[in-house]
């Protein structure tokens, strides 16, 4: 690319979408770089069952299709990042092209529990009412009237079907897929470009320069950002050491290390399941919708985008919070999501999975290994001391085992009847990556000031030690707030950008 740019972004996701399209809008140069191929047909995407070919949708723009991101099938393994060692999305559109869309308004404590001023409630207050005015909310997106949810319109929205689609009529934006960038290009603490690297047909190699007083914005989530820092020679030591032995003179030489807390407050809600089996429960095979749905709902969501497809998941049943006041005087909130899911040698099963959000202590780490691959080295889970994360846990657990008792019928599956509920806990509590709930934050953390030992950038989102260095995505969210996180992280990459754009 010849070109030299005012703002590069790295990375296509919940942030880096929304915040393209308000940089553009000064008028400035912004280049979108994302090292995935197009998923949403609106931009070329071709990936799609057979019976959706002569329409103009792939698997992504179908709501009903999203379950099938958890089967085993070799085509998840191109959307999924192959480089991390947990479920992330390397596609244009980021995790929003694959995730449930549950979009739920940021609350007031997710602000001001675990972020500093310049980005507590009643700062990022126009921010979230500008994103939800461009992502509205309904519960009933299926266009025969009947209550599904949650994209409008019965296709799959978010910031690909709405930040993008006004970025791409610019004539100053552009977007480049299949171009990785490994590290940005700094003097040591001015940045002037990054590096990239072709990762599919149309993609560049090279480096790609800013212009005088340009900036490079991270926006490549928790696991792309931290990458891109290891390689960019910021990060602990002990991470940099790994990256050098890795790939040598590449990274920058040793006195122009920038020593920054980069993935050492890991933060995600751990997930933990109940279930119940009761007579006459029955399961949507979601799975087999994806390449033979039933043949009445793929009618009516192709004629008029209506049925059970038009629903993010066909199964997914109430969704509800819980808070428990600890004995350390914190309060942690508790979400429940259920679902009717199938149960191999059971049959049909209620689940009921609880996050742990808001609120909770543990923290991990994420690291990466001499094949540059980033892993969950210490999972943010149940590690936390006095054991308050799994007390609210159980708290609230006992509370909806007594509700779930009174259903005629039901019977626990899980626990199994030989088990208690604590001891069944326990077990399951045992800190590991799997109890994901893949609402990863917290990565590269914000502090008032970069005198603070945990601070990865400041409330000008400015990567400490740098001039003209950002990062806004999920990285930069202290703790996981109370809900599922996409909606906070489009409100803060709204936020950074009346920022960043204030800064010279
Ligand atoms: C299966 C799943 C279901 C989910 N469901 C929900 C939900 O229902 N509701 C909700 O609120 N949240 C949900 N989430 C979480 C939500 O999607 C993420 O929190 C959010 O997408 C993170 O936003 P981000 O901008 O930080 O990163 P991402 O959205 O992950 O975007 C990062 C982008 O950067 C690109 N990238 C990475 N490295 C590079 C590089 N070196 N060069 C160029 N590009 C790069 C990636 O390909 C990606 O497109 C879900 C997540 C998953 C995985």
């Amino acid at each position: 690319m010849n070109s030299t740019w005012d703002y590069i972004i790295v990375g296509s996701g919940a942030a880096g979408i929304p915040l393209a399209d308000r940089l553009s809008e000064s008028g400035k140069s912004v280049l979108l770089l994302e090292r995935g191929w197009a998923s949403s047909r609106r931009y070329g995407g071709q990936l799609r069952p057979a019976w959706l070919e002569g329409s103009n949708l792939t698997r992504f723009d179908i709501p009903g299709l999203y379950t099938y991101i958890w089967a085993n099938h070799t085509e998840n393994q191109g959307i999924l990042c192959p480089d991390y060692s947990v479920p992330a999305s390397c596609v244009l559109g980021g995790g929003t092209a694959i995730n449930g869309g549950l979009w739920w308004k940021p609350t007031k404590d997710d602000w001001d529990t675990v972020m500093p001023p310049g980005f507590q409630s009643t700062d990022l207050a126009p921010a979230v009412s500008r994103a939800f005015a461009r992502i509205p909310w309904t519960d009933t997106p299926s266009q025969d009237g009947k209550l599904y949810h949650f994209f409008i319109n019965g296709e799959r929205g978010g910031p690909m079907a709405t930040y993008l689609l006004s970025a791409s009529q610019k004539k100053n934006f552009e977007l480049k897929m299949n171009t990785t960038v490994t590290r940005v290009l700094r003097k040591p603490k001015d940045v002037t470009g990054v590096e990239v690297e072709e990762s599919g047909p149309g993609g560049v190699s090279g480096i790609i320069n800013l212009n005088p007083k340009g900036k490079v914005i991270l926006s490549a989530g928790v696991f792309g950002t931290s990458k891109i820092l290891f390689r960019s020679g910021i990060g602990p030591k002990d991470q940099l050491e790994i990256v050098k032995s890795a790939e040598g003179d590449k990274l920058v030489d040793e006195k122009d290390w920038i020593d920054l807390p980069v993935g050492k407050l890991l933060d995600d809600g751990p997930a933990i399941t109940i279930a119940i089996t009761k007579p006459g429960l029955e399961t949507y095979d979601w799975e087999a919708a994806y390449n033979t749905p039933i043949p009445e709902d793929a009618k009516s969501y192709l004629k008029s985008r209506s049925g059970a497809l038009a629903q993010i998941e066909p199964s997914i049943g109430p969704i509800f919070w819980d808070e428990v006041k600890g004995e350390d005087g914190k309060t942690r909130v508790v979400q429940w999501n259920s679902n009717t899911v199938n149960s191999e040698g059971v049959g049909s099963i209620i689940a009921f999975t609880n996050n742990l959000n808001l609120g909770k202590t543990a923290r991990g780490r994420l690291t990466i290994n001499s094949s540059l691959k980033v892993n969950v080295s210490i999972p943010p889970f149940y590690n936390d001391e006095g054991d308050h994360d799994f007390k609210a846990i159980l708290s609230s657990t006992k509370d909806l085992v007594s509700i779930i008792q009174n259903i005629s019928n039901a019977t626990f599956f899980m626990p199994p009847p030989d088990t208690d509920l604590e001891t069944y806990l326990r077990q399951s509590a045992t800190p590991s990556p799997s109890l994901t709930s893949n609402h990863w934050v917290g990565s590269t953390q914000m502090r008032s000031s970069c005198s603070d030992p945990s601070a990865v950038i400041d409330t000008t989102t400015t990567v400490c030690g740098t001039s003209n260095l950002h990062i806004v995505d999920a990285g930069i969210i202290n703790g996981v707030p109370a809900a599922n996180p996409q909606a906070a992280i489009v409100s803060i990459a709204e936020r950074a950008s009346e920022i960043i754009l204030g800064l010279k």
